[in-house]
């Protein structure tokens, strides 16, 4: 068969494609010039989860909706480019799975900026080196990420928008797998495949390092070494990896949130989370019912609450604030007036963001 007249097809799509991407990021540019003038966030997760879905409804196949999502991620990183050369700073080292959910939720065309701590990227983002920051929050088998929920005490950043990753890990080595004596990963990511590593290399030494990317380091120049890491990491140093989901446990996904300094605004349609820390006072917080009293104003008023979880205040010995996330946009009119209710006996109801529920 003759391909060259379908490919000649295909050659003027493509010159189609390109002049629409161009019409497209120009737009952007324009919408960027504004934004630029009026102080508005370059970001928009309200916007972008709009074009998603919008682009998802319209699609009639054959392309799926992941490599739609997947193309139309890269096309609005490119548009964001365009508008500000935007700075995202994550829990480094690169190619941790931080990065990976910051390449998730950002796409290509920015930059991005490892940091050692959850403290340096909230204050990366407060003074204005970084955009936005990448923080986990919790996964579905570990639980909350407490250090990163206790920086919100402190710090006035909102949350943006939030993400779900699947975390998973690869086998990353150049050398076959009979060849392999040693494993090298992070102790936690060793734990999280113990059983296959027993089952397929049960005579391999595992050792723990420092991170697992520098594992992959360590597999890439010591003969006989593999790695285990997430895949993000034998793409950025160029490791073959020999399998891949060697994880435990299926469905092992950490939730992340993006914070900025403005906040987002409604999606709308039930689409929208919002989460605050709340404090009921030393005294109240040791009277009978004081959380039930607590989440009344949110329930009656139809206020989902979906997690709740208790953090030592640390300025006086058992001593709690709450952290909530609860259904709906800090604007809407029944959330003001369960906070203002709330308000009314609560020392601190601290809005820390609303953003779009995770795609
Ligand atoms: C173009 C904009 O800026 C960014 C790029 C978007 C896009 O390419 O569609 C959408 C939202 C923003 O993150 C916008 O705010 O509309």
């Amino acid at each position: 068969m003759d391909l060259n007249p379908l490919r000649e097809k295909i050659d003027d799509i493509d010159r189609q494609l390109v002049e629409l991407l161009n019409r497209r990021l120009s737009l952007a540019a324009e919408i960027g010039k504004f934004k630029r003038h009026s102080g508005g966030p370059i970001y928009v997760a309200e916007r972008e989860d709009a074009v998603f879905r919008k682009v998802t409804a319209l699609n009639e196949g054959p392309i799926k909706n992941d490599a739609l999502r997947a193309i139309y991620r890269e096309i609005m990183s490119a548009a964001i480019a365009l508008e500000k050369p935007l700075v995202i700073a994550y829990l480094g080292p690169e190619a941790t799975n931080s990065h990976a959910a910051a390449l998730k939720k950002f796409g290509a065309s920015v930059d991005y900026q490892p940091l050692l701590t959850f403290a340096d990227i909230f204050t990366a983002v407060e003074k204005g080196e970084a955009d936005y920051g990448i923080i986990p929050i919790e996964n579905s088998t570990e639980g909350s990420v407490r250090d990163a929920l206790d920086q919100f005490v402190t710090s006035d950043l909102k949350i943006v928008a939030q993400l779900n990753l699947e975390i998973s890990y690869a086998l990353i080595s150049p050398e076959p797998l009979e060849k392999i004596t040693k494993v090298y990963s992070k102790d936690q990511a060793l734990a999280q495949c113990r059983l296959w590593l027993q089952r397929h290399l049960p005579h391999a030494q595992l050792v723990n390092a420092s991170s697992t990317a520098h594992a992959v380091e360590i597999a890439r120049d010591e003969p006989g070494a593999a790695a285990v890491a997430p895949p993000i990491a034998a793409t950025h140093y160029g490791v073959p990896m020999l399998m891949r989901n060697i994880q435990d446990k299926a469905n092992n996904t950490t939730r992340f949130f993006v914070i900025g300094k403005t906040p987002s605004g409604p999606v709308g349609g039930g689409r929208d989370m919002t989460s605050f820390l709340i404090s009921l006072g030393d005294e109240a917080s040791r009277q009978p019912g004081a959380l039930l009293r607590m989440l009344k104003p949110l329930t009656e008023r139809g206020i989902n609450m979906s997690k709740i979880e208790s953090r030592p205040s640390k300025r006086l010995a058992w001593d709690y604030y709450f952290y909530l996330d609860v259904t709906g946009h800090y604007d809407d009119p029944a959330m003001r007036a369960a906070v203002e209710e709330l308000r009314t006996f609560c020392p601190l109801v601290k809005w820390l963001g609303s953003y779009p529920v995770a795609a």
